[in-house]
């Protein structure tokens, strides 16, 4: 693990698109293509908005969340809805989206649809993902019921959760693929998610399902 303590979030986030830039730009000049998955929630928007300037070969980047919110894109709780206002747009408007949540379509076989598309696109070039305080990452929460198969070696790689207390169900990739990205970065910003990181360590991941990407990870921390 590398833990980067940055002298304010400006300098996090410019020197995180910086590095995310150079890693897609090392996959597209390598392989012709790239992924990349992107965490939900309000902690990685100011990078969007950096990235999406970027000029890449966007249209051979597959872009995704590393998990979603059963909701319709047009919600305010929408991961995607807001990836797509903040990422997909300007020099990144060409990105190809991989959805990990198909609204409209009816339930049989929808899970299979969505791993199907995401699986085509493995392994993963880049990963940024977030934290809750409750230490978790992507929508791998504790106490989610199925918590203990999306850690597993053998989880399918895209998978619906549940979690008590959120208001919709989840769609999240699993720990399989988040670990075996070629880059993983972690952003936590302000001393209430550094203290409970902190306090992660040596728990297991089914407590605190940071620790289950955090050694393979670089942190980046801003006050
Ligand atoms: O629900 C989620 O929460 C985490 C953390 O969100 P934040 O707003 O505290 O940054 C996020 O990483 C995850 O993708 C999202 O679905």
């Amino acid at each position: 693990m590398e833990f980067i303590e940055y002298a304010d979030r400006e300098m996090l986030f410019l020197s995180l698109a910086n590095q995310v830039a150079g890693e897609l730009g090392q996959a597209l000049r390598s392989a012709g293509r790239a992924s990349f998955a992107v965490a939900g929630g309000s902690t990685p928007l100011p990078l969007y908005d950096l990235l999406s300037a970027v000029e890449l070969d966007w249209e051979n980047v597959a872009l995704m969340l590393t998990d979603e919110r059963c909701v319709p894109e047009d919600h305010p709780r929408s991961n995607l809805g807001q990836v797509r206002k903040r990422l997909v747009r300007a020099a990144a408007s060409a990105a190809k989206v991989v959805p990990l949540y198909l609204h409209a379509a009816g339930e049989t076989g929808r899970i299979e649809r969505i791993a199907e598309a995401v699986s085509t696109r493995l392994p993963l070039s880049t990963v940024v993902l977030g934290m809750g305080e409750d230490l978790h990452i992507a929508s791998l929460f504790p106490g989610s019921p199925q918590l203990a198969g999306a850690l597993s070696p053998a989880a399918p790689p895209v998978m619906e959760m549940s979690v008590p207390g959120q208001p919709e169900g989840r769609i999240t990739l699993s720990l399989p693929v988040l670990r075996d990205a070629m880059n993983i970065h972690l952003v936590i910003l302000g001393h209430a998610k550094r203290e409970a990181f902190e306090s992660s360590k040596g728990l297991p991941p089914e407590l605190a399902p940071v620790r289950a990407i955090a050694e393979n990870a670089t942190v980046h921390w801003a006050e």
